[in-house]
Parts: structure tokens; sequence; C-alpha cells
């Protein structure tokens, strides 16, 4: 199947955007995989479709594939920026804002004049069930007037690696806040980001039997009440270079812990996002960070099943 691409990245989360406004491309997940592949196919984070609008009340809708495993996610804060980048330089509106529908609910964009996308994410949620985590057999810790969770890496798993890790006790055992931007995230807080152990955690967390649906690994190094430095091992992406969910979630956490202020600059090993958030249940999570086109191109997609 020949297709047209567009190669977009925010921060250094990149993704592959196409455009299905005018007609179902009908791609498998093995043809997402390969859409995503840095080897044998293009090379994305995630792979972005952007599609009509459902119902009178949205603008478009766009749906949100993982590119490593090809599977349909909830949510993605970095590719909601570069969506509404898109439609518009693609010249499918003109509107400045923007209204979309994900598969998580309805999220407003607006584009400024400075190239910077901002989003409101909607409400963080605290319901575990609903992350979903599965609290069975474990105990909350309080904490600055929230709670984290010990959660226990499974110690086979951590010996198994092929990577030594300095102290397998201390590494066995990590506190997570847990919350869900749509989509599922454990944030940690660790004392410095550039030595954490993301590639050795990142994937026991990802897939602890907690979390059924697993999970996003968020590493949040705080700078001072206004700052933190973030490392994400996303969930079937492996690290990105920023995760703007996760830079969300890390924010809300670190707000619910007594550590940080209502607007926090998060610096992500591909650029600076700010988030925004009020500290209330039903108070939206505000989102804003750059947007860029990197090229545009056609290819023939293999007939993958
Ligand atoms: N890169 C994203 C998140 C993409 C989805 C995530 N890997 C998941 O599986 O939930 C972002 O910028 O939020």
């Amino acid at each position: 199947m020949h297709i047209r691409f567009t190669k977009m990245q925010g921060a250094g989360n990149d993704f592959v955007v196409l455009d299905e406004t005018r007609g179902r491309l009908g791609l498998t997940p093995a043809q997402y995989r390969w859409l995503g592949d840095r080897h044998f196919g293009i090379g994305a984070d995630q792979i972005l479709t952007v599609r009509p609008a459902p119902t009178p009340d949205v603008d478009f809708e766009y749906v949100i594939h993982n590119g490593a495993d090809g599977g349909e996610v909830q949510h993605c804060g970095n590719g909601a920026r570069c969506f509404v980048r898109y439609v518009r330089q693609q010249g499918l509106t003109d509107q400045s804002t923007v209204r979309v529908k994900v598969q998580h609910g309805v999220l407003e964009l607006t584009e400024g004049a400075d190239g910077r996308v901002t989003v409101d994410m909607g409400a963080p949620m605290f319901d575990l069930a609903r992350v979903p985590f599965n609290t069975h057999g474990l105990s909350p810790v309080p904490e600055g007037g929230w709670q984290v969770w010990p959660l226990p890496l499974e110690q086979n798993l951590v010996e198994n690696q092929a990577f030594a890790l300095v102290n397998t006790a201390q590494s066995a055992m990590v506190n997570v806040a847990v919350l869900s931007m749509g989509n599922p995230h454990a944030v940690q807080v660790v004392a410095d980001v550039d030595t954490a152990p993301v590639a050795q955690q990142g994937p026991l967390i990802e897939s602890h039997p907690a979390f059924p649906e697993r999970v996003n690994a968020g590493f949040m190094q705080i700078v001072d009440r206004g700052q933190i430095r973030l490392r994400v091992y996303e969930r079937a992406a492996g690290e990105t270079l920023a995760c703007g969910t996760g830079a969300c979630a890390a924010v809300v956490a670190g707000i619910r812990l007594g550590l940080l202020d209502t607007k926090v600059g998060v610096h992500t090993r591909g650029g600076l996002l700010t988030i925004e958030w009020a500290g209330g249940e039903h108070d939206p999570v505000r989102m804003s960070g750059p947007a860029v086109t990197v090229f545009e191109g056609e290819t023939e997609v293999p007939d993958l099943k």
C-alpha cells in the first residue's frame, strides 16, 4: 500500500503522522509496527492517525499506536501538540484552537504565535481501579499529604537481567505514585535522573503484575519547587526523549506530594515542557511545549498481517 506521511517531533518524542480524513488506510498492527521500526521502516515512538470529527462538538479525532508493538493507546501529550501543528500545516483547519477526540476523551489545543502549543490535557485520575492498578498485597505509605506505593520488583527478574545492578536489594523495592492521565503512570522521585536505573527498573515497573495494562514508568528529579528533570520509560516504547503525559503525571504527583508549586518547568532529554495544575481533583492539567515537522514523505507499506 502506497501512503503519504509526515514525520514530526515534540521535544524529541517522534511520530509518523497519517491523514485518514478522506478515508481509512486500514493498517494492521504489524504495519503500524513497521512504520515505527527504525531499521526496516520509517521509525517513530508513536504513529498518529488523523480522522474526521465523529461528533459535532469536536473538529477531528486522532488515534495513537505505539510504534514498538503496534498497540493502540489512550493518550499522547507530545503527539497532541504535533497533531494540531499538522492539521493547521496541512490546511485541514485554519482555527488556532482545535478540539479533538482521543480514546481517553476530548482535548482542546491552541497553537501560539511563538510556535509552542498549549494543550488542555483534562483532569488527572486518582481512582486506582481506573488506572488500572491492582493494590492486592500492597500497602500505601503516606507522604506529603498523599501516598506512595512500595512496589517490589521481582527479585528473579532483577537478577536475571544481563546488566549488573549496583545494589540488587535496594533496587528491588521502589516507591511509586500512581495515577492516570488517560493512560497509566507510576512516578518515582530519584536523586539524579542521570544516574537513575531507568533501563534496569523501567521494564520491570512497566510489566509489574500490579498494572494489568502495563504502565509508563517516570523517574523525576526535583530541582526546586518550579522545576524538575524527568526521564520516562514508556509502555511499549522504552525510554523516549520526552513523554508529555509522563510530564503531566510527574508534576501532578509532585504537587500532591507537596514537593512542587502549581507551574513547573519539566526538563526532559529532548526539551522543555511547561506543566500547570491548580491542584483540585477536577482541575485540568495544561501542558505547553514545541511541535515540529521534520519532513514529509511517501512510502510503500509492506503487506503485513
Ligand atoms: N509519548 C506519549 C505517550 C505515548 C503512549 C504511552 N507510551 C502509553 O503506552 O501510554 C506522550 O507524550 O504522552
